[in-house]
C-alpha cells in the first residue's frame, strides 16, 4: 500500500491528542464488535468500484443525475443486502446502523430508494394488518416492488385534515375510488414518486356511506409492474431541481377515479368492511405513526450529518494559515483562533449531545412501540411531543452548525469539492419535512399546555415533563453542569407559565381559544423551544455518565469537557431567559464567559482528535478539506482540473461571442 504524507501540522495535531482516538470511536460506535463490525461493511461498499463516480455528480446533467444514482442505488442495495445479518431484529438492524454513514459514500445528495426503505417499508410495518404485512413486506423487502409515502399535496403539507385527495368506498365492486378533485389534491414531493417507485402508500380522505372517516393509509400501484408505465387514471412527474436532494425524485401524482381494491386499504388501525362499514382505530392518530417513526430517525441523522461537517472544518482549519497573532510569528493555523474554536467546538459537542439523545429516543421509541401493539396508548402522547421536539431542535442545531462549518472555511468553504454546500442542502430540508418546525413545536406547546393543567389538578405528570411540578426555587446559582440544567427547566417552566397565562388572558379579553392560541404562539413556542433545550442538555449528561463511566480518565475528561461545552455555550446564548427565570448574577456570566473560555483551550489540544474519533472515512466525507491526510490545496487543484471547462485551452464561446463583442462585431 502506497505510504500516506500527512500534512504536517495535520500530524503534529494528532500526537498532542491527550486521549485514544479509537477508543473515543469504540464509545461512539457503542462497543469494539460494533467498529469493526461497521467497518467491514465500509470496507466492503467500498471495494465495489463500479459504485464510484468518475465524473463528479456536479459536472453532470439533472438527467444524468438520476440515472447514475439509480445505476449506484441497485448494486449498492444487493452489496448491503449480502452483508445483512438475518439474526437482528429490526430493532437492532436500524440501532446498529445508527453510526453507519456509508450512504454518503455513494450518493452527494442522497438516494432516490430512501423513501422506500424510510417510509414505505415502515408504513406497511406500522400500518397493515397481518396478512397486509405478510404479503407487502416480503415484496416491499425483497424490492419486487419499490414504494414511496405519498401523503403532501400541492396544497397541504402540514394541515392533514385539508388534505383533498378522496377515496371513496364503492360497495357495488368492493373498491376505493382515488380521485385528485383539484390541481393542489396532488401529490407533490414524495421522494422516489416521480420515475422510482411503482407503489406507494397515499395518505387520502376515506369517504364510506357518504360519512368522511378521516385521514387513512391505502397501498396504491401507480405504474406496470413489466413496462413502469403510469397506470391508467394515474398522473406522475417530477417536481423540479432543488436546492438539494436532487438525486431523490422527488414526484408528483393526481388521481383520475382510479380504482382500487377494497385490500389495499391498510387496516391495522381502521377498517373498512365488505358493505363500507367503517369501525375506527383505538386512536385516529396512529395513522400518523410512520412520521413519528421517521421524527425519530431524523435526529441521529443530523448528528451524523453534523460530525461530517465539523471533521471537514476542524481538519480544515487544523491545515489552514491566516494572518498573524503576533508580528514575529509565522501565519498561526486558523484553528489557533479563539473566535474560529467558539464556531467550531459547538459543532463537535452539538454531534455528540445529538448522537447519544437518539439512541435514547430510539429505544424509548421502541418500548412505546411494543406498548402500543400490545394496546396500551397511554404513551403515545409523550412519545409524539418528544419526537416533535427532538426534530426541530436536532434539525434547527443541525442547519446553523453545519453552515457555521462551511463559514469558517472561508472561500473554500463555497466549493463543491468541500462538500459542505451539499450537506447543507441535506440537514436544511430537516426543518421543513416530516413536519415544518413551527408547527411541530405548536404541537409540543400543546402536549406542554396540557401538562400544566394536569399539574394544577394534582395529576401525575409524563416523566420528560415532571420538571414541570417541580416548585423548589433555583436558590443560588452554582455553575455546575447539574445546576445549568435544573436552570434550563426553570427557564421552560417560566416561559410556560408565562405563555399559558397569556393564553388565558386573551380569552378572558374576548379572543376564542383559537385566536388566544395563535395570540400567544410566539411565546408558546419559545417555551416548547427551551422544553426541548432542558431535555437535550439532561440526556446529553446523564446518558454520558450513564455510558462513559468505565472509560480511560483520559476520554472521560474530553467527554465531560463537551457535555460542559455544550451547557454553557446555550446557558450564554440564551442569558435573558435564564436573567428573568433564574438567580443568575453579573458576576455569575462573567464567570461563565471564563469558563467557556477556558474550556475552548483545554478542548484545543483535542480538535483534531475529536473529529478522527467520529472515524469517517475520506470517501464519505468527499471533501478536499477534510480528508484525512489534510493535502487541502493539492486536492482542491486536482478537483479543479476535473471541471469539464478545464477540458480545453480556449472554449468555443470565445469565437462565438466574445471575440465578435470585443471586436465591435456584434
Ligand atoms: C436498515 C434501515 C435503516 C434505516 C436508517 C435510515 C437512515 C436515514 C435516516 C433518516 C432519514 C433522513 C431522510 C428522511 C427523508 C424524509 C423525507 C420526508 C418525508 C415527509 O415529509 S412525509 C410528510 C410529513 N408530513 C408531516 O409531518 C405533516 C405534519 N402535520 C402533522 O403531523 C399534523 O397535521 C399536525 C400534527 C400538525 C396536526 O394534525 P391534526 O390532525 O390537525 O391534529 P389535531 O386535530 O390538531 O390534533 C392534534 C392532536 O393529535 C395529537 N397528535 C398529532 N400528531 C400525532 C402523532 N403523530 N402521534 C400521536 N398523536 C398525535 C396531538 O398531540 C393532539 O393531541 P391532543 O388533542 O392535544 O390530545
Ligand atoms: C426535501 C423534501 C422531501 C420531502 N419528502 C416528502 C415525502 O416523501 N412525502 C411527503 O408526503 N412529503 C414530503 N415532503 C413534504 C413535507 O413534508 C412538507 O413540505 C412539510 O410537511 C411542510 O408542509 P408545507 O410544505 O405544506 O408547509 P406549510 O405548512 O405551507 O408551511 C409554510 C409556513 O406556514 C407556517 N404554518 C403552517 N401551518 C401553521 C400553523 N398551524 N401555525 C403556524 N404556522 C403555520 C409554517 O410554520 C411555515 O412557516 C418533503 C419536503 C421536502 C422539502
Amino acid at each position: 500500500m502506497a505510504k500516506i504524507t500527512v500534512n504536517k501540522d495535520l500530524a503534529s495535531e494528532r500526537a498532542k491528542c491527550e486521549f485514544n482516538v479509537e477508543e473515543l470511536t469504540n464509545y461512539l460506535d457503542g462497543g469494539r464488535e460494533n467498529t469493526a463490525r461497521r467497518r467491514r461493511m465500509e470496507d466492503k461498499v467500498l471495494s465495489v468500484k463500479e459504485l464510484r463516480d468518475e465524473i463528479p455528480e456536479e459536472y453532470l446533467s439533472h438527467k444524468e443525475k438520476y440515472e447514475n444514482a439509480i445505476r449506484k442505488a441497485v448494486l449498492f442495495y444487493k452489496v448491503q443486502k449480502s452483508l445483512d445479518d438475518p439474526n437482528q431484529s429490526d430493532h437492532e438492524r436500524i440501532r446498529n446502523s445508527y453510526r453507519s454513514t456509508i450512504t454518503s459514500a455513494i450518493f452527494k445528495d442522497n438516494s432516490p430508494l430512501t423513501l422506500h426503505i424510510v417510509m414505505f417499508i415502515p408504513a406497511i410495518i406500522g400500518q397493515g394488518n397481518d396478512e397486509q404485512r405478510e404479503y407487502w413486506l416480503k415484496r416491499a423487502k425483497n424490492m419486487e416492488i419499490i414504494g414511496t409515502y405519498a401523503q403532501t399535496e400541492l396544497g397541504h403539507g402540514t394541515f392533514l385534515r385539508g388534505l383533498e385527495t378522496t377515496a371513496t368506498y364503492d360497495p357495488a365492486t368492493e373498491e376505493f375510488v382515488l380521485h385528485s378533485p383539484t390541481l393542489t389534491a396532488y401529490k407533490w414531493w414524495p421522494g422516489g414518486l416521480a420515475h422510482t417507485a411503482n407503489y406507494c402508500v397515499v395518505m387520502a380522505i376515506l369517504y364510506t356511506k357518504s360519512k368522511n372517516c378521516g385521514i387513512q393509509p391505502f397501498i396504491v400501484q401507480i405504474r406496470d409492474e413489466e413496462t413502469h408505465m403510469p397506470l391508467p387514471g394515474i398522473k406522475l412527474g417530477e417536481i423540479g431541481a432543488k436546492l438539494g436532494y436532487n438525486t431523490v425524485n422527488n414526484g408528483f401524482l393526481g388521481f383520475d377515479n382510479h380504482r382500487i381494491p377494497r385490500d389495499r386499504m391498510l387496516m391495522r388501525n381502521a377498517q373498512v368492511s365488505k358493505d363500507g362499514t367503517f369501525t375506527a382505530g383505538a386512536n385516529s392518530k396512529l395513522t400518523y405513526g410512520t412520521m413519528v417513526y421517521v421524527r425519530v430517525l431524523i435526529v441521529n441523522n443530523m448528528a451524523n450529518l453534523l460530525a461530517k461537517a465539523v471533521t471537514i472544518a476542524i481538519r480544515y482549519s487544523a491545515v489552514r494559515r491566516q494572518s498573524k497573532l503576533k508580528p514575529e510569528d509565522p501565519e498561526p493555523q486558523i484553528l489557533d483562533y479563539v473566535t474560529q474554536q467558539h464556531k467550531l467546538f459547538i459543532g463537535i459537542a452539538t454531534s455528540h449531545a445529538y448522537s447519544r439523545t437518539a439512541l435514547w429516543l430510539w429505544d424509548h421509541y421502541a418500548k412505546v412501540t411494543s406498548e402500543l401493539n400490545a394496546g396500551k396508548l397511554d404513551n403515545l402522547p409523550e412519545l409524539h411531543s418528544l419526537a416533535c421536539c427532538l426534530k426541530v431542535l436536532s434539525s434547527v442545531d443541525a442547519a446553523v452548525f453545519v453552515e457555521r462549518s462551511r463559514l469558517a472555511c472561508g472561500g473554500h468553504g463555497y466549493m463543491l469539492s468541500s462538500n459542505l454546500p451539499q450537506t447543507y442542502g441535506l440537514v436544511t430540508p430537516a426543518s421543513t419535512f416530516e413536519g415544518e418546525n413551527t408547527v411541530l413545536l405548536l404541537q409540543v406547546a400543546r402536549s406542554l399546555v396540557k401538562a400544566w393543567q394536569q399539574m394544577l389538578n394534582g395529576r401525575q405528570l409524563a416523566p420528560s415533563m415532571a420538571y414541570l411540578a417541580d416548585q423548589k426555587q433555583l436558590d443560588r446559582w452554582d455553575g455546575s453542569v447539574n445546576g445549568i440544567i435544573r436552570a434550563f427547566q426553570k427557564v421552560a417552566r417560566g416561559k410556560l407559565a408565562f405563555s399559558v397565562a397569556n393564553f388565558e388572558k386573551y380569552q378572558k379579553m374576548g379572543l376564542s381559544r383559537e385566536d388566544a392560541w395563535n395570540k400567544a404562539s410566539v411565546q408558546l413556542t419559545a417555551a416548547a423551544e427551551s422544553h426541548g433545550r432542558a431535555i437535550v442538555v439532561q440526556v446529553f449528561k446523564t446518558e454520558t455518565d450513564r455510558i462513559a463511566s468505565s472509560l480511560s480518565p483520559p476520554l472521560r475528561k474530553a467527554l465531560d469537557q463537551l457535555v460542559e461545552l455544550f451547557t454553557l455555550y446555550w446557558a450564554l446564548e440564551r442569558l435573558g431567559d435564564l436573567l428573568l427565570y433564574s438567580p443568575l448574577s453579573e458576576v455569575d456570566v462573567r464567570d461563565m464567559q471564563a469558563r467557556y473560555e477556558e474550556l475552548l483551550e483545554k478542548i484545543r489540544p483535542n480538535a483534531v482528535g475529536l473529529v478522527d474519533g467520529f472515524d469517517i472515512r475520506d470517501e464519505i466525507l468527499n471533501s478536499a478539506l477534510g480528508a484525512y491526510d489534510g493535502r487541502v490545496y493539492e486536492r482542491l487543484m486536482e478537483e479543479a482540473l476535473k471541471s469539464p471547462l478545464n477540458a480545453e485551452p480556449v472554449n468555443s464561446s470565445f469565437h462565438k461571442y466574445l471575440k465578435p463583442f470585443m471586436q465591435g462585431k456584434l
